[in-house]
C-alpha cells in the first residue's frame, strides 16, 4: 500500500511508541464507564460501528493484499466488534474478490444488544459463518474472541479456538484485547503459547489497557498496538488511570550536561555500588562482574563520581577497572570507614552474595538514599528475622524523608510478599503496590512492563524495551542507572519526583535495548558500551 493511503487510513488512530509521551491506563471497571457515559450520548451502537470501521481500516492498511479473512468472533461486544469489521470489509473488499467468513463461538442468544445488531446485520448482508474455521487458508485473522470480558481461564472450545489462533501463520490483528490476555493485568489466562506462530498487531479501542504493557500483554499484542479512542476521549477526564505509562526517556539529558558550562564533578552527584564478591579464592562466588556493570552504568549515565565497595580484603580488590578507569575501587570496610553510604547513592545488592547480609542493617539505619537490588533484597529476609518489629525500619526511613527504591524481579518479589512468583505475576500491579506500601518504598517490579509503584500513587508501566534484555547483568545496569539518577538531582525532592525518576531510569534501561542495531544481540556491558 502507498504510504499516502496508509496514513489516510491510520489517520484517526496512533501507534503507541514504546519512548513516546507517557499515557494513562484505564482498567475494565473505567473502560466500561467511558463506554456507558459515551454510549448514553450517542446514537445507539455508534461506539460499535466506529470500532468495526477502525478494525477494518487498520486490517486493510495493514494487510492491502489480504482476499480471504477469517474473523474470530466471540459472544459478547469484543465479537460485535469483529462482525462489523467483517461487514465493512466484505462490503469494501468483496467487489475485489475477497471472502470474508466469521467463526463464530458462544450463544447468539446471549449477545449483548450492540453485538446482536452487528452479528444480524452481517448476516442479512450475506457473510458466511459458522462454528468452525474454513476450509481454505486465511490471508488475514481478525481475533474478536474475547476482550475486556474475559476474567477466567479459557477452556473447551474457546481454548481449542486460541489454540488454534496463536498457532496461526496468517498476520494476525487483535480486537481491542488479544484473546487470553486478562486487560486489567497482563494475564494469561491460557493453555495457548503466548507467543503467537505469525505476524501480529493490536488495536485498543476506547481506552488503553494496563493489561496490553505489562506480564503477557507486551508478547500477545505482538509487532504494534495501535489505539482507537473512537472520539470519546474526553470521558475520561474524571476517571482516575489505573496506572501511567512511563514518561519518555528524556534521561539522560546530554544538552543538560553540555549546557551547564559551570559545573563540576560534585554537582552531577556521587555513587557507591555495593556488591561484587569476588572469586572463591577471596572467600566468595565470583560476582565482582555485577558490581562493575552497576557502577559503569552509573558513571556512563552521568553520575559525576562513582566508588564501588567489594565485599573483600584489601588484597583482593583489583587496583582499577580497565574499561571503566574513572571508576574508583576499593574495600567495602573502606568505604565505611569513609561514611561514603551516609553522602552518596548507595547501590547495594548487584552479585554481593551472602555477603550482603552483615551490611544490610547499617545501611537501612545510616544510608539516606538507597538502592536495593537482587542480593541485598534476598537478605532482607533474614534481616528482618532478626527485628523485634520488622516494619519499623522502613517507616522510619520515611519519617526521616529518606529514600529506599526496591529493583525485585517476580521471584524475588514473591519471596518478599510470601508468596509464589505465579501469583505474583498474574497481579503485577497489586503485587508492586502492596510492596511499595508495606516497604514505604519505590518499587520496580521487574519483567516485561516494569511497573515502578510508590506508596498511595498511581504506578508507571514501562513501555521500553524488549527481549534482548533478557540476559545475565542487564539488572545491574538498571539498578546503577537507577542510582545515578537520584544522584543526578541533589536538591529538595518528593515521593512523587522520586517514583518519576525511578520510572525515567527504567525507560532509559528499556531505550538502550531498543536502540541496539547490530546483527548479533548485545551482552549486558555492550548496552552501556
Ligand atoms: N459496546 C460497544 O459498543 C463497544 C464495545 N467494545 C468492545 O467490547 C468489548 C467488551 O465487551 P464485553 O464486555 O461483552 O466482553 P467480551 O466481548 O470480551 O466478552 C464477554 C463474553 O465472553 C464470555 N467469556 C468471558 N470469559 C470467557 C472464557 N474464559 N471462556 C469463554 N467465554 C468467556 C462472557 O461470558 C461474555 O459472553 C471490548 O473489549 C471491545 O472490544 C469497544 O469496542 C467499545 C465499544
Amino acid at each position: 500500500m502507498k504510504r499516502k493511503t496508509f496514513e489516510l487510513y491510520t489517520a484517526l488512530m496512533q501507534r503507541i511508541d514504546p519512548l513516546g509521551p507517557s499515557l494513562p491506563l484505564y482498567d475494565s471497571q473505567a473502560s466500561r464507564a467511558i463506554e456507558q457515559r459515551a454510549a448514553a450520548r450517542l446514537p445507539p451502537h455508534t461506539l460499535m460501528e466506529r470500532a468495526g470501521q477502525a478494525v477494518a481500516r487498520l486490517a486493510r492498511a495493514w494487510q492491502p493484499h489480504a482476499r480471504a479473512i477469517v474473523v474470530l468472533a466471540g459472544s459478547g461486544n469484543n465479537g460485535g466488534d469483529g462482525w462489523r469489521a467483517a461487514t465493512l470489509l466484505q462490503r469494501t473488499l468483496g467487489p475485489l474478490g475477497a471472502h470474508v467468513h466469521v467463526w463464530s463461538l458462544g450463544a447468539a442468544e446471549r449477545q449483548p444488544p450492540d453485538a446482536r445488531w452487528a452479528r444480524e446485520a452481517a448476516t442479512a448482508a450475506g457473510i458466511t459463518h459458522g462454528a468452525a474455521p474454513p476450509p481454505w487458508p486465511p490471508d488475514l485473522v481478525i481475533d474478536a474472541l474475547l476482550g475486556l470480558g474475559l476474567s477466567r481461564p479459557v477452556e473447551g472450545p474457546w481454548a481449542r479456538a486460541l489454540d488454534w489462533l496463536q498457532h496461526c501463520p496468517a498476520p494476525t490483528l487483535c480486537v481491542d484485547v488479544p484473546s487470553g490476555l486478562d486487560a486489567d493485568s497482563g494475564r494469561w489466562w491460557a493453555a495457548a503459547p503466548v507467543r503467537p506462530r505469525g505476524p501480529r498487531i493490536t488495536l485498543a479501542l476506547l481506552t488503553l489497557k494496563p493489561g496490553l504493557f505489562t506480564g503477557a500483554g507486551r508478547a500477545a499484542c505482538g509487532e504494534a498496538l495501535w489505539f482507537d479512542d473512537l472520539g470519546v476521549a474526553s470521558g475520561a477526564d474524571d476517571l482516575a488511570p489505573r496506572a501511567w505509562t512511563t514518561p519518555s526517556a528524556h534521561w539522560p539529558d546530554v544538552a543538560a550536561l553540555r549546557a551547564a558550562h559551570d559545573s563540576h564533578k560534585g554537582a552531577r552527584g556521587d555513587v557507591l555500588v555495593l556488591g561484587g564478591q569476588p572469586a572463591p579464592a577471596g572467600g566468595g562466588v565470583g560476582m565482582t562482574g555485577a558490581a562493575i556493570l552497576a557502577a559503569r552504568a552509573a558513571l556512563r549515565a552521568g553520575a559525576g563520581r562513582v566508588w564501588v565497595a567489594l565485599p573483600a580484603a584489601a588484597s583482593y580488590i583489583p587496583a582499577f577497572d580497565a574499561g571503566a578507569p574513572a571508576l574508583m575501587l576499593r574495600s567495602g570496610d573502606a568505604a565505611f570507614a569513609d561514611a561514603l553510604h551516609t553522602r552518596a547513592v548507595v547501590v547495594a545488592g548487584c552479585g554481593g552474595g551472602a555477603a550482603m547480609a552483615p551490611w544490610l542493617p547499617r545501611l537501612l539505619q545510616e544510608a539516606p538514599r538507597l538502592v536495593l537490588d537482587a542480593d541485598a533484597l534476598n537478605a532482607l529476609g533474614p534481616v528482618a528475622a532478626t527485628q523485634a518489629s520488622p516494619d519499623t525500619i522502613w517507616q522510619t526511613r520515611a519519617q526521616r524523608g529518606w529514600t529506599t527504591v526496591l529493583t525485585p524481579h517476580p521471584a524475588e518479589a514473591a519471596r518478599l510478599l510470601g508468596c509464589d512468583t505465579a501469583a505474583v505475576q498474574a497481579h503485577r500491579l497489586h503485587a508492586a503496590e502492596a510492596l511499595a506500601q508495606r516497604l514505604q518504598a519505590v518499587v520496580a517490579l521487574k519483567g516485561s512492563g516494569t511497573v515502578v509503584a510508590a506508596p498511595d500513587a498511581t504506578p508507571y508501566v514501562n513501555t521500553s524495551g524488549d527481549g534482548l534484555l533478557a540476559t545475565a547483568g542487564t539488572g545491574d545496569v538498571l539498578a546503577g542507572l537507577i542510582g545515578a539518577r537520584l544522584a543526578a538531582e541533589t536538591d529538595g525532592r518528593t515521593p512523587e519526583m522520586e517514583q518519576r525518576m525511578v520510572a525515567e531510569a527504567v525507560a532509559a534501561h528499556g531505550a538502550l535495548a531498543q536502540a541496539w542495531k547490530r546483527a548479533w544481540p548485545p551482552a549486558a556491558n555492550d548496552l552501556i558500551a
